[in-house]
């Protein structure tokens, strides 16, 4: 198969491999051997803003609509916040090992630098669910509905808009945000009845967000946190990720946006020119590495373990935190009635746990009564999971990724693993694959509907045909497709497959430019066959 990495090769962004040194130490420091610091002092508490005053008693009543105030022209909505905040301290998340036994008593404070489990297992943030359960699920639903479409800091951000479930501690001047999330949920009209015979199909549109791709959704969460971190004097200098283009466009933009340097490892030649120049143009410090996504996740913890500079990775849960807010704002956005399939495509994994804890979070607490199905789609060219779902969940092995249009899925071994599976054992989920034919296709097909899909939504589309062929998926079934990332992004492989010049691809949706002669006769031929070809027939 032809690769898009050709152009990438030749291309003027193409950055050489550049050894980095050894060792950094922070300027008047003792050499820093790991960065997992315990808390030292406590932190000046951080206040939680609430629009209606509360108590123990669990209101059963909608909040007062928002108070409208006029904001001074000397005033900027950080300030406006500050001045209209009712702050009470009433929610608490921290980090515990990740489905730990319940009796254990392992916590750390978010403001910690911990990525693992005294074990080594991932960690997670826990709320505190007993604090949360004093509201009820109307109270929340109404709560999270009333901060839509607008600007008010930091609610205007889907993300932030939830902010009591995701990191409820953090003082609202620390936020760094875009006013991400709030994506489009569309309905997918005439894909659905033309290809798959569905009335009830939606594509969450998480590509139309700041930086391209769903990894806003986490980034402003981590990147927030960070903020914190610095003004407590945590030995934090910057802030980095391995990337296959898309965490690595996120951390970069929301760094910049918060003048915190960011440093990201890119596998050489594996990412797409769009992606690649996101980094560059927020003034991040790019290194391509002759490795693969694999190893350059590898590198990346290795050297985070030793330097201060904080790892930005799914590994690290805070991620999860925002991104699980795409889930609440599906239910949010179907009136808080919940669908029967979400499907995902899975990479490094972190997302699919984000979304079943996004909808298990809004079971929990009342907002509705069931969760819906997941998908979790991988690129057969890099399927591990796929393969353990395949033995029944026996053993799992990591594989090599080979490459595939779907670049930023090209993953062999996927941090969250162990979330993924948790996630899907608990929804009764699935997981699918797609090879390059079917992933180019089913991109080729929504195209052609009006969506720009990504490669990745492509598998998840393929995901969809499969389940639907073999009636898994009923055409009534209320299904959202997850998009992850902005077409625009992808050009190449939509340039490659629609000039049929992909071997061992046929192609068969592929719409290449006509060349025609400028002249008016020969321009008027070709538009007379083509508009016959497309009159309406009457019998
Ligand atoms: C566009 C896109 N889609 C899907 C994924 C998969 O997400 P995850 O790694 O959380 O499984 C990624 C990143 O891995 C991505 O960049
Ligand atoms: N697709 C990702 C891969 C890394 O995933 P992460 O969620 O663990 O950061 C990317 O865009 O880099």
């Amino acid at each position: 198969m032809a690769s898009s990495s050709t152009l990438f090769q030749s291309s003027p962004f193409s950055l050489n491999n550049t050894k980095t040194k050894p060792y950094y130490s922070l300027p008047n420091s003792p050499k820093p051997t790991h960065f997992t610091i315990k808390s030292q002092s406590q932190p000046t508490q951080p206040q939680i803003n609430l629009t209606q005053s509360t108590n123990n008693n669990t209101p059963t009543t909608p909040p007062p609509p928002t108070t409208k105030h006029r904001r001074p022209a000397d005033q900027n909505i950080r300030d406006e916040a500050r001045r209209t905040n009712i702050s009470q301290n009433l929610f608490s998340a921290k980090y515990v090992p990740f489905n730990a036994d319940p009796s254990s008593t392992e916590s750390y404070s978010l403001d910690e630098i911990v990525y693992r489990s005294q074990s080594g297992d991932l960690l997670d943030v826990q709320h505190d669910l007993t604090a949360l359960k004093k509201f009820d699920g109307a109270y929340w639903r109404n709560l999270f509905d009333s901060r839509v479409g607008k600007t008010t800091w930091p609610y205007g951000s889907g993300v932030w808009s939830k902010k009591e479930w995701v990191l409820p501690e953090i003082d609202d001047d620390d936020i760094v945000s875009a006013f991400e999330g709030n994506s489009n949920l569309f309905w997918a009209e005439r894909f659905g009845k033309q290809f798959l015979g569905m009335n009830d199909l939606w594509v969450k549109h998480c590509g139309i967000s700041h930086t391209g791709s769903f990894k806003d959704l986490g980034m402003t969460v981590l990147v927030s946190q960070v903020n914190r971190l610095r003004k407590m004097n945590r030995p934090v200098v910057g802030v980095g990720c391995a990337s296959t283009g898309d965490t690595s466009a996120a951390l970069s933009a929301y760094c910049a946006s918060a003048g915190i340097p960011s440093i990201v490892f890119l596998p050489a030649n594996r990412i797409s020119i769009a992606q690649l120049v996101q980094p560059i143009a927020n003034g991040a410090f790019v290194l391509s590495i002759d490795t693969d996504f694999d190893g350059c996740m590898q590198l990346i913890r290795e050297v985070t373990a030793e330097l201060p500079i904080y790892l930005a990775n799914s590994l690290n849960s805070l991620r999860l935190e925002g991104q699980k807010t795409a889930a609440i704002e599906i239910l949010q956005q179907f009136d808080w009635q919940v669908p029967d399939w979400v499907i995902v495509p899975g990479g490094n994994l972190g997302n699919i746990y984000a979304f079943y804890k996004g909808f298990h979070m809004c079971r929990e607490l009342g907002l509705v009564d069931r969760i819906p199905r997941l998908v979790c789609a991988q690129a057969a060219n890099a399927n591990p999971l796929y393969l353990y779902f395949k033995s029944g969940w026996k053993e799992f092995k990591p594989v090599r990724a080979q490459t595939t249009f779907a670049s930023a899925i090209q993953i062999g071994d996927p941090v969250s693993i162990d979330r993924a599976v948790h996630a899907l054992k608990n929804c009764n989920g699935i997981v699918e694959e797609a090879t390059e034919e079917e992933l180019m296709d089913a991109m080729a097909q929504a195209d052609s509907t009006g969506m720009f899909t990504c490669p990745h939504t492509g598998v998840a589309l393929t995901a969809l045909f499969k389940l639907r062929n073999s009636g898994v998926i009923k055409p009534t079934d209320r299904t959202v497709v997850v998009s992850t990332a902005h077409g625009l992004k992808f050009t190449q492989s939509k340039i490659d497959y629609h000039s049929k010049g992909i071997k061992d691809l046929d192609c068969q949706f592929a719409n290449p430019p006509m060349q025609v002669k400028a002249d008016f006769g020969s321009v008027m031929d070709v538009l007379s066959k083509y508009l016959q070809s497309k009159a309406p027939k009457y019998h």
